[in-house]
């Protein structure tokens, strides 16, 4: 899906809560249910956002899914289990309201990009490489300093071998091909509990551009997290606090509105 982002020149509006008609809730997890930290490993679980999933999956009749570039087993991690739909790695891995799995099969070109970072990282302290499998990740976040060449590398590896390159915050990714959060959030909606209901997707990256434009093309709407910028999101909140507090607030309308 190509991603059309519109031109921003004002900060959006917060999305509504009580106008809200069955809701479908697509979360990104790094930047909007989690503050941004030094290293991946440092975000671990939080009682708030646990109990705000939780609720919120009992309350929508199960129509909330974390949307990640994380690893299902990450997402799982962090959320402590609290989220059942749940699609991992851009939409490589995707577990279904229903509990079932599936996996796309990784590119073996992969297995070269790790084995590039692991001996791109070794000589550039500060540097990490994530191996999710599918998809390979190299983060820049604690050696800002080595992001231009940490570029160059993956985007060499991408023009080799066709893996997707895909820039994320201080970290560069090479995907298999084929899925990104859009394919995601569209299968989901495709499916029981989401089917037929009102699609949000809250994301802060650009890969969250194509949720966004997916919400959208099925009727919904995007909501952007952070600092204005282009984007195909109709709302904005200021960040992750906010983000939570809009879901506390979405929970406690649905008790309110009768079946
Ligand atoms: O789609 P998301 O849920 O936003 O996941 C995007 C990436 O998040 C993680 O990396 C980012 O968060 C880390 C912890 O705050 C931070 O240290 C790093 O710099 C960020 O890029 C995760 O490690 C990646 O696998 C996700 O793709």
């Amino acid at each position: 899906m190509t991603v059309h982002a519109g031109s921003l020149t004002h900060i959006l509006p917060p999305p509504p809560i009580e106008t809200l008609r069955r809701p479908a809730l697509f979360l990104d997890m790094d930047g909007v249910l989690a503050p941004l930290a030094p290293h991946p490993d440092d975000v671990v679980p939080v009682a708030r956002r646990t109990a705000v999933l939780k609720q919120l999956i009992q309350r929508l009749d199960g129509r909330v899914a974390i949307v990640s570039g994380r690893t299902l087993a990450e997402i799982d991690r962090i959320s402590d289990g609290a989220a059942q739909a749940a699609s991992g790695v851009h939409g490589l891995e995707r577990r279904g309201a229903d509990g079932v799995s599936v996996r796309d099969e990784a590119d073996p070109a992969v297995k070269q990009a790790v084995a590039a970072f692991n001996a791109f990282a070794a000589e550039r302290p500060g540097v990490v490489v994530e191996d999710k499998g599918v998809a390979a990740g190299l983060h820049y976040r604690r050696a800002p300093d080595q992001g231009g060449a940490a570029q160059a590398l993956a985007s060499e590896i991408a023009d080799r071998t066709g893996l997707v390159l895909q820039p994320g915050s201080m970290v560069l990714e090479l995907k298999t091909p084929g899925t990104d959060k859009g394919t995601a959030v569209t299968a989901f909606m495709d499916q029981p509990p989401f089917k037929g209901a009102f699609p949000i997707m809250v994301g802060d990256d650009l890969t969250d551009e194509h949720g966004f434009a997916a919400a959208t093309a099925l009727g919904g709407f995007g909501v952007l997290v952070g600092p204005p910028r282009e984007t195909a999101a109709r709302y904005g909140l200021a960040d992750v606090d906010a983000v939570l507090d809009w879901l506390e607030a979405v929970a406690a309308s649905v008790s309110e509105t009768p079946a």
